[in-house]
């Protein structure tokens, strides 16, 4: 039987990070895929992941949870068709986990893979935020989740990461809560997120349904953009120039050098690629002043 293992999480939460450390963990002999479904038009992720060498198959401008819904289904008989060991499925931030559960129900599917773990990456960083602002996603992923890693746990103190905690193990009553600094997370410890799962997977009630009244714009771009440009971008995505901005993300060309960044509500960095694969670039908010970022990066 075929594991598939969720990477569930918010947006910009870090669930591509995440992903990248499980597959550096898991067993070479294993045959993996991954399916990467990103909201937005263009999938920043599948460059991120391709360039570390490993097989991606797409789902962009929605979410598998709703609009690409059957999508993911011709997706995932056409993987099962297939000799693999393992699906890695990162949906995106604002996945619906029991909106997906009726397809494993399919005797196709079901006779061939099993969810074998839902881990749920939640951002200390922005916990209250998320908490507070996207409540029904945000519970609805912790909830369900067989292991919960918080993220960016390194900008918050030892008190801070105890709240969290205890608001974590509110929602889930179960799942193992893993803080630790990602710097310092074990391959074992990675490795034991989706294989040493003590409590089977609790699978919600489909019912929930949450409106994805998110907008999004994806854009390609070839022009040449200097790292100081794209810092004034993000900064007025940051004082709202650009609308509600949630999340951005994209990896530019600079003349000599590819960089990427990640926006993730007010907080951004820029780093370095190894992309060659440039000019790309995604926002997810509310609201966003579309023309104004087209006009920003085009
Ligand atoms: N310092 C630090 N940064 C992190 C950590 N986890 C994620 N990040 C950063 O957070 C940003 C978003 O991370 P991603 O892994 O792309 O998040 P995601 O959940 O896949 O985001 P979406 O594309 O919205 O689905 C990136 O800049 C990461 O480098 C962490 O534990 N520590």
């Amino acid at each position: 039987m075929v594991k598939f293992d969720i990477i569930s999480g918010f947006l910009g939460a870090g669930k591509t990070t995440l992903v990248k450390k499980i597959l550096q963990s898991l067993d070479n002999k294993e045959k993996i895929v991954l399916i990467e479904n990103d909201f937005g038009e263009v999938n920043v992720d599948r460059e991120v992941l391709e360039i570390e060498g490993f097989e991606v198959y797409e789902l962009s401008n929605g979410c598998v949870c709703c609009k690409l819904k059957g999508d993911f289904l011709l997706t995932l008989k056409q993987l099962l068709s297939q000799k693999i060991d393992r699906i890695i499925f990162e949906p995106s931030g604002i996945f619906i986990l029991g909106e997906i559960l009726d397809i494993f129900k399919y005797p196709e599917i079901s006779g061939k893979c099993f969810i074998n773990s839902v881990t749920t990456v939640v951002d200390a960083q922005n916990f209250s935020k998320h908490l507070q602002g996207y409540s029904g996603f945000f519970e609805n992923q912790i909830s369900y989740a067989s292991s919960l890693v918080i993220s960016k746990s390194q900008f918050l103190n030892h008190k801070e990461i105890r709240l969290i905690e205890k608001e974590l193990r509110r929602i889930n009553l179960t799942a193992p809560i893993i803080a630790k600094d990602w710097s310092e997370l074990s391959g074992p410890d990675i490795k034991n997120l989706i294989d040493e799962n003590p409590e089977e997977c609790t699978m919600p009630d489909p019912k929930l349904f949450l409106s994805h009244n998110f907008d999004s714009i994806g854009l390609k771009t070839s022009r040449i953009l200097d790292v100081e440009k794209v810092e004034n971008i993000l900064e007025t995505c940051k004082n709202g120039g650009f609308g509600n901005v949630i999340r951005g993300k994209g990896i530019l060309n600079s003349g000599d050098r590819f960089f990427e960044f990640n926006y993730v509500d007010g907080q951004y960095t820029i780093s370095e690629s190894t992309s060659s694969a440039s000019g790309v670039v995604s926002f997810i908010g509310k609201k966003l002043a579309k023309d104004k970022l087209t006009a920003a990066f085009q």
